[in-house]
């Protein structure tokens, strides 16, 4: 069972034991026979009903038999053993389904009796209360201590048979209210109280104990299948509370009635003989002293129960406490662990973002670095292989003419060795900004060689790509370069233009056409543009 179903208060029989027999839980509520339509509150009615008539018969039949006091001689001393049959099948329906299905039986069949034997009806109706008061006692301290239903095991023994000698204690009470409404005297009286609660106590144990081996699992079984017990609450708190509370008033009303109603019979046997009055005293002393030491028993008996009572609660209470502890501990064990491995799920995408951008970057510059030229940053020869067929396709399909032009530039040589490789390389990045800002964004340039540089001109005539490039040439030629020995100006370069699909149909043939148009401008002078 776990605490969820333990805190929800889902009704599973019983939440803080979660295996094993049935236990004595909450009596059955009196309201379930107003469920006239339910098979089982019929059945309890047919049963209940049934065993209301055979107490009362029974009662009635106690006082024609005089059952009361059959005579018992043990070891030199005489007992009293009372036969009360209703009161066998009160215990078991107040052990089974409560209080009130045990103690209204009792109460009916003393009632009746009390009144068919001559009791006044005053003193009946109090004198029928005897028995429901040790059923009480019986029925709540079971309820409230939830012991199995399974009577078995030595400790479950001892529980009953000192339980059921208080009840019976309790329960023979009305034995003095018998005695002082029928005028017996003081020897009579004490009798039949000890007849009473030996009676009741032996019947208890010998008739009642066998039954409730036998049968109470069955029937607790029977019962929770047909009214599912509720969860235990903390309304066995007060059922402590008044448990306590019945033992104590239970124990002075004895006191009390029993001294009194001694007293009563004495004066009432004897009223004017000195002697017979003190022997009637004597008798008095010594019979209290035989109801101290039952109340010694009996207080021996509760602070018995008391132990098994608190060390059951206090056990329980342990048990459940430990185990909430236990499963918030692990729950506090889980949460961390969450959160650790949140922050570590945190940081790993923290940093697994970081080595994505890093990663990002550096696919950034390797593209750049295997399509740039480092020096001029224009595109390379490698660009120029990948883009140029790519370019033609798009070109057929779309159906204009692509242009390429060769430029190389002249005399370089000369710039390099007159002036210094550093020079000539602001000549070529001169050069560069010329044909980057001087073409449109369609078009394209790459660094072909050395001094080699190759424009890639969509969607253009041969006519207008010759215009174009000869403005290049204007511009190149406009350009000062710092040199050592003052300014480079006047540069030339030659250009050689081959046009698809007119001078070829792929990549090699137009670069060979334009490289062929190109050797023309140099060998006709250079400084010059050439188609091929
Ligand atoms: N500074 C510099 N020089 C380069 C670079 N690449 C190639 N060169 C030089 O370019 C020169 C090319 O010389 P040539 O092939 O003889 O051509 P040219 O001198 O321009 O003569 P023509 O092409 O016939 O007009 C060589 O001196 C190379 O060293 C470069 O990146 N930087």
């Amino acid at each position: 069972m776990s605490s969820v179903d333990r805190l929800s208060g889902r009704a599973s029989g019983s939440a803080y034991f979660p295996s094993g027999p049935p236990r004595f839980g909450p009596g059955l509520p009196l309201r379930v026979l107003l469920q006239v339509g339910n098979p089982a509150a019929r059945r309890l009615w047919l049963w209940w009903g049934l065993t209301i008539i055979a107490c009362i018969t029974l009662g009635v039949q106690v006082v024609q038999s005089h059952w009361s006091g059959v005579p018992l001689r043990f070891g030199g001393v005489d007992f009293y053993i009372t036969v009360y049959p209703p009161l066998l099948l009160c215990v078991l329906w107040t052990l089974w389904f409560g209080v009130s299905w045990g103690a209204i039986p009792a109460y009916c069949s003393s009632l009746v009796l009390a009144l068919y034997a001559g009791m006044p009806p005053g003193w009946a109706l109090l004198f029928a209360l005897s028995n429901p008061l040790g059923l009480l006692v019986l029925g709540t301290v079971y309820r409230a201590i939830r012991m199995p239903a399974a009577f078995a095991g030595f400790g479950q023994w001892c529980f009953f048979i000192t339980l059921l000698f208080i009840a019976s204690v309790f329960g023979a009470t009305g034995s003095f209210i018998w005695s002082y409404a029928n005028q017996l005297d003081t020897t009579d009286a004490y009798a039949i109280w000890q007849g009473w609660w030996l009676g009741g106590f032996l019947q208890g144990l010998l008739l009642n104990g066998p039954v409730l081996l036998v049968c109470t699992n069955a029937v607790m079984r029977w019962r929770n299948r047909a009214y599912p017990p509720p969860p235990p609450a903390m309304m066995e708190k007060w059922r402590l509370l008044l448990t306590s509370l019945l033992v104590i008033a239970g124990v002075l009303a004895f006191l009390w009635l029993s001294f009194f109603l001694s007293n009563g019979s004495a004066r009432i046997a004897h009223p004017n003989s000195v002697l017979e009055w003190q022997n009637s005293a004597q008798q008095l002393r010594d019979s209290t002293i035989a109801v101290y030491w039952v109340l010694t028993v009996l207080f021996l008996a509760m602070v018995f129960l008391g132990y098994q009572f608190f060390s059951h609660w206090t056990g329980e209470l342990e048990r459940v406490a430990q185990s909430l502890a236990r499963e918030r501990d692990l729950a506090e064990l889980r949460h961390q662990e969450t959160e650790l491995a949140r922050e570590r799920l945190e940081q790993a995408n923290q940093q697994l973002a970081i080595r994505m951008v890093e990663v990002e970057s550096l696919q950034h510059q390797l593209l750049e670095q295997a399509t740039r030229d480092p020096l001029t940053y224009l595109f390379n020869r490698r660009y120029l292989h990948d883009t140029l067929p790519v370019e033609l396709q798009r070109a057929q399909r779309q159906a204009y003419p692509v242009c390429v032009v060769m430029i190389d530039l002249d005399h370089f040589k000369a710039v390099n060795d007159r002036h210094g490789h550093a020079v000539g390389d602001a000549v070529l990045l001169a050069l560069a900004g010329v044909l980057r800002t001087g073409l449109r964004a369609t078009d394209f340039t790459a660094r072909y060689g050395g001094e080699e540089f190759c424009l890639v001109l969509a969607d253009i005539q041969p006519d207008q790509a010759l215009e174009l490039v000869q403005q290049l040439q204007q511009r190149y030629a406009g350009l000062r370069v710092r040199a050592s020995d003052g300014e480079l100006s006047g540069m030339t370069f030659s250009a050689g233009i081959a046009c698809y699909p007119l001078d070829g149909d792929c990549e090699d043939a137009l670069l060979r056409a334009a490289d062929r148009a190109l050797y023309r401008a140099k060998a006709e002078g250079r400084d010059c543009v050439r188609l091929a």
